[in-house]
């Protein structure tokens, strides 16, 4: 019997994610004998229902949420052995995973990708003994994100994050970084480290525009010495997709990085806070089959 389970965060979306919930059940009974509703009520719920799909052999595992459910839902799956193929309705703000995956952002149409039954293999990274689909963060921006409130969200989008992480960018010192990687060892000052998978990183989809998401590489980019001045001239090298060619930034391709601080730094993993420096993670290549748009 082939077995999908839909998992819903309804807190997500602004409240709006339950109306969407018939339409996705339909689509995924139209491919499976059997479909499963779980809905979220706190922290932890996502991981706890996509683990269990993994052992009871579910064919698919479709999660709707915004990228904290999502990245609920991918560390249910990623540490079984067997895993069913993972579909995603973004409802959140920023939706970089989405993003990355060409995803559309409007629920219905997200939801009519699971139809088209394309997955493609997509690559996971592991930090310590936690799995994350976007971007690791150390530093000013990375704290920032903790200060946007739902009223800013709800008014400004994904820019919320922007205008706080350059608020934070003007009052920070640089910190001291050493990172080793695939073929050698990056020491100095930094204001932020990135280490994306994708490449949407805070809705800018245009930050590693040579990302791809199975290219089995993390995506480092260290913004060095960066005082006020040099902010505004950055932003024009991001929008253009050229941030890796900016003189203050040190771009490196691996598929490990062992990263520490003489500082006390915590690491930003998607999004939320994550373990204290040093620590090590590695790029799970082709981790998860994912459903994305068909050929037209
Ligand atoms: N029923 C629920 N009510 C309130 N919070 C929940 C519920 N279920 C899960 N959560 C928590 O809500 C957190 C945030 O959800 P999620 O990121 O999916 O949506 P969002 O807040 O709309 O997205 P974004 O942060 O992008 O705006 C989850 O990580 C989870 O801990």
């Amino acid at each position: 019997m082939t077995k999908a389970m839909l998992i819903i965060n309804p807190s997500s979306g602004k409240e709006k994610a339950p109306r969407y919930k018939p339409h996705a059940a339909e689509i995924l009974n139209r491919f499976h004998e059997k479909v499963v509703v779980r809905e979220t009520l706190r922290e932890g719920d996502a991981v706890r229902f996509a683990k269990e799909a993994c052992l009871n052999r579910y064919d698919t595992v479709v999660s709707m949420g915004g990228d904290g459910t999502i990245n609920e839902s991918i560390n249910g799956l990623a540490e079984q052995e067997y895993r069913p193929k993972f579909g995603l309705i973004p409802m959140g703000t920023v939706n970089d995973f989405a993003r990355a995956l060409n995803i559309p952002l409007n629920p219905e149409e997200a939801i009519n990708v699971l139809m088209s039954q394309t997955v493609q293999s997509v690559d996971i990274g592991k930090i310590n003994n936690r799995y994350f689909m976007n971007v690791l963060a150390v530093g000013a921006i990375a704290e920032a994100t903790y200060n946007v409130t739902p009223e800013q969200k709800t008014m400004l989008g994904p820019f919320a994050y922007f205008i706080e992480g350059l608020k934070a960018f003007i009052k920070k010192t640089p910190f001291q970084l050493t990172i080793e990687h695939d073929t050698g060892k990056w020491t100095g000052h930094a204001y932020l480290m990135l280490t994306a998978l994708t490449n949407s990183i805070g809705g800018f989809e245009t930050f590693a525009p040579q990302a791809r998401v199975n290219d089995g590489k993390f995506h480092v980019f260290i913004l060095k010495d960066f005082s006020f001045p040099h902010i505004l001239k950055i932003i024009p090298s991001l929008l253009k997709g050229e941030l890796k060619e900016h003189d203050q930034v040190e771009y490196i391709r691996s598929s490990h990085v062992e990263v520490s601080s003489s500082e006390e730094l915590a690491v930003n993993i998607d999004g939320d806070e994550g373990d204290r420096l040093p620590f090590h993670a590695s790029v799970l290549p082709s981790h998860l089959n994912i459903f994305v748009p068909g050929a037209e």
